[in-house]
């Protein structure tokens, strides 16, 4: 298909991605458990302005109006999670048929307007009785619960969803959560604790995969993963060993465990005592084969040596030019950079960009529209990256921003604007952004030629 981009593959799905905690609100509706974020958010100064998801963008009563939103749009998918704690309240037990029969109408209006759903399973909301019975991912036990929920899940919709995503940004909720303090349930500086979690969730990664292969025919099974190019912030030998190990903390160390089956040997060495008790035939539990490798890119990362963040011990040099609201770099061509360094080394069958969007402080005009040039700019550039790469051979079938609607950004609460579609989170008011009118363009399937 040819758009003002350039040309894409036949049937490259042009889509949006949410999650749940960010959007749905409601959390003590349809018969919805706690889960950490629940706990975390109301957490005096976890979040700014002390702000949560107890509202966000009350897409629980109006995904109907979403759905038509998305349709304004021209997907052809729709990325988005299931909140484990909707569907299993204590994590585990009793089904929520409420919480069964909220996605279900999702699932179906999603179907019925033309839309592909893309199923994420675990998008950082843990149920708080998992996290209270054993301390959440540190206990392996985890597993078998995950593989309960994700049984559940895919005897329910598996008729109707194909594409099963595991996890989203394993690294990110173990990393926030168990080092950085950034995250849910908010610890600080515990990386032994977070190397353990990460090895349950690759576990209950695997576990998952067989079981959505088990119940759903056709299924295509795959993980979402924020990795992104290294690069030394000089020449000097410091920085260079810096951004190598970072490399290994960021890419590595979720590419090699999940797509060869072992840990990275640099790394094992790094992390030393802190690494996770490993059982005879784990690697090899983790490292099914997938149907697709998800991957969510937004920046560069330009690494110098640091002493935080011990062992890995880098940190982050934000070079000049334009940041977003995040305070990340705008470098379109880290999209094309990932897409090279993924494919060169692990050649998987099919990728998806599964996130890629930018944060502004997006404003409603007196002309009542939201004039985000600067996001129509940042689209533009990094997908004519992305039609690049796919020229030169990398297998992607589909991108998706990130994101749909300006919803709850974790620790950052409201404020950073990702959306495609401006929220008044007062009047709950959804407004098309001209950046969404930008991209129904692109997405727009070429009219037959009579
Ligand atoms: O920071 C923007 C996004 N990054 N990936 C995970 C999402 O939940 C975030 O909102």
């Amino acid at each position: 298909m040819k758009n003002a981009i350039g040309e894409f593959p036949e049937g490259f799905l042009w889509g949006a991605a949410t999650a749940a905690y960010q959007i749905e609100g409601a959390v003590t509706e349809g018969g919805r458990g706690k889960n950490i974020w629940d706990t975390f958010t109301h957490t005096p100064g976890a979040i700014k302005n002390g702000e949560n998801g107890d509202i966000a963008c009350d897409h629980y009563h109006r995904w109907r109006e979403d759905i038509a939103l998305m349709q304004q749009l021209n997907l052809d998918a729709y990325r988005f999670s299931i909140a484990w704690s909707r569907i299993l309240p204590q994590g585990r037990g009793t089904v929520n048929q409420a919480g069964l029969d909220f996605y279900s109408r999702l699932i179906d209006g999603l179907l019925e307007a033309g839309i592909q759903p893309f199923v994420t399973l675990y998008h950082w909301d843990l149920p708080q009785a998992l996290q209270d019975e054993g301390k959440g991912w540190l206990r392996r036990g985890i597993v078998e619960d995950f593989v309960q929920y994700t049984d559940v899940v895919t005897r329910a919709f598996g008729d109707r969803v194909k594409h099963w995503t595991t996890f989203n940004e394993p690294g990110v909720f173990t990393w926030g959560g168990y080092v950085l303090g950034e995250d849910a349930p908010g610890w600080r500086m515990q990386p032994g604790a977070a190397l353990t979690a990460l090895h349950h969730v690759f576990l209950a990664h695997g576990a998952s995969a067989q079981v959505i292969r088990e119940n759903v025919p056709q299924s295509q099974v795959g993980i979402v993963l924020d990795i992104n190019v290294a690069e030394p912030a000089s020449e000097a030998p410091e920085d260079v060993a810096a951004a190598l190990r970072f490399d290994g903390m960021q890419n590595r160390w979720f590419l090699d465990a999940l797509l060869r089956g072992e840990y990275p040997a640099d790394m094992v060495a790094l992390f030393g005592e802190q690494m996770p008790r490993i059982e005879t035939g784990d690697m090899q539990r983790m490292a099914v084969p997938l149907d697709y490798l998800g991957i969510n890119i937004y920046r560069r990362s330009v690494i110098a040596h640091g002493d935080e963040l011990v062992p890995v011990n880098y940190c982050r040099v934000l070079p000049p030019g334009e940041h977003t609201l995040m305070g990340w770099e705008v470098y379109p061509k880290c999209i094309y950079d990932i897409l090279k360094y993924v494919n060169e080394r692990y050649g998987p069958p099919k990728i998806y960009i599964t996130e890629n969007g930018i944060a502004l402080p997006d404003e409603v005009s007196p002309d009542g529209h939201v004039h985000d040039e600067r996001r129509i700019a940042y689209l533009r550039d990094h997908l004519t990256y992305l039609q690049r790469a796919i020229a030169e051979g990398v297998p992607v079938r589909g991108y998706f921003v990130w994101t749909l609607m300006d919803n709850f950004e974790w620790a950052l609460g409201f404020e950073p604007r990702f959306g495609l579609i401006y929220v008044d989170h007062q009047t709950q008011q959804r407004i098309m952004k001209d950046s969404g009118y930008f991209y129904a363009d692109i997405a727009k399937k070429e009219t037959a030629v009579k």
